[in-house]
């Protein structure tokens, strides 16, 4: 079967754009045909595959997520921006806000004037402070919240020289975030409003060039830990600098945005037998 794709970065976050609105892409989308579509080196190449699929009642689509590993996430951040912009144009959209389901809630986004998109995440959760202490592989204590995937959050003096891999699959499998795990986000404070962030992903098990909900996760324990205000900038390992807003009654947070880019990068048809055949322009 060839399969029809685009390919889509959010701020170096890389994804396999799929329209599956009539749901015959169903029957495919099984965790090793992912896992091999994913594939930098045998298959297209990204962090992960989105897939556009019908509203079940609430809002104008459905979102589903794969980690590039075939796993289902309940959301991404980087990829919700990412589908508005591929779902809006799928439908000849006149790019004017839209809606969608995900299985964290739904998600709203809102087409910026200079190219930018931003998306109202869901109310976070389960926000703890200290769940672990400083230790040699962490260096810092540990904060967690769940942004619409579980985030694990160490504040360092920088992040410049840190082992990625090392210290975010330690808290990636650590018996405190079992059995779900987590995503292990690892920032500096630049100024009050401004963090410099690295995140290990679960799913990927490794460093991705930015994480939208981890960015989120982030920017939200730095504003609980020192009262920062909104909105808090994150430069992320890509390049890009992204934005996060919020409303905060002490440790709770509501009308949290993620800002940030969502680019196409090329479309293409794939044999899901491994062969590529790209499309000429
Ligand atoms: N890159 C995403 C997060 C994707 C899900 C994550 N890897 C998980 O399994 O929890 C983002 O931009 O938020």
């Amino acid at each position: 079967m060839l399969l029809h794709f685009y390919k889509m970065t959010g701020a170096g976050n890389d994804f396999v754009m799929v329209d599956n609105r009539d749901l015959s892409l169903t029957p495919h989308l099984d965790a090793e045909t992912i896992e091999a579509l994913c594939n930098r080196r045998f298959g297209i190449g990204a962090d992960g595959l989105l897939a556009v699929e019908p509203s079940r009642g609430q809002g104008d689509y459905r979102m589903r997520y794969y980690n590039a590993d075939g796993s289902e996430a309940d959301m991404c951040g980087n990829g919700a921006r990412c589908f508005a912009a591929f779902a809006s144009a799928l439908t000849d959209g006149d790019l004017g806000d839209i809606s969608f389901e995900t299985a964290a809630g739904l998600i709203r986004a809102r087409f910026e004037d200079d190219g930018n998109i931003t998306i109202s995440l869901t109310t976070p959760k389960d926000l703890q402070i200290n769940v672990l202490p400083a230790d040699d592989t962490v260096l810092a204590p540990v904060h967690f919240i769940n942004t619409g995937v579980p985030h694990a959050v160490v504040f360092l003096p920088s992040v410049e020289d840190l082992d990625i891999v090392e210290a975010g699959s330690y808290l990636r499998y650590h018996k405190a975030f079992s059995p779900a795990g987590t995503n292990a986000n690892f920032a500096a404070i630049l100024n009050p409003q401004h963090l410099q962030i690295r995140t290990y992903e679960r799913g990927i098990e490794d460093e991705t060039l930015a994480c939208g909900t981890g960015m989120t996760a982030t920017a939200l324990l730095h504003a609980a830990l020192t009262d920062a205000p909104s909105p808090i900038k994150l430069d992320v390992a890509g390049g890009d600098t992204l934005s996060i807003g919020f409303k905060r009654d002490g440790l709770n947070f509501t009308d949290v945005t993620l800002t940030g880019p969502a680019l196409f990068v090329f479309e293409g048809d794939i044999e899901l037998t491994g062969e590529i055949e790209l499309e000429q322009h």
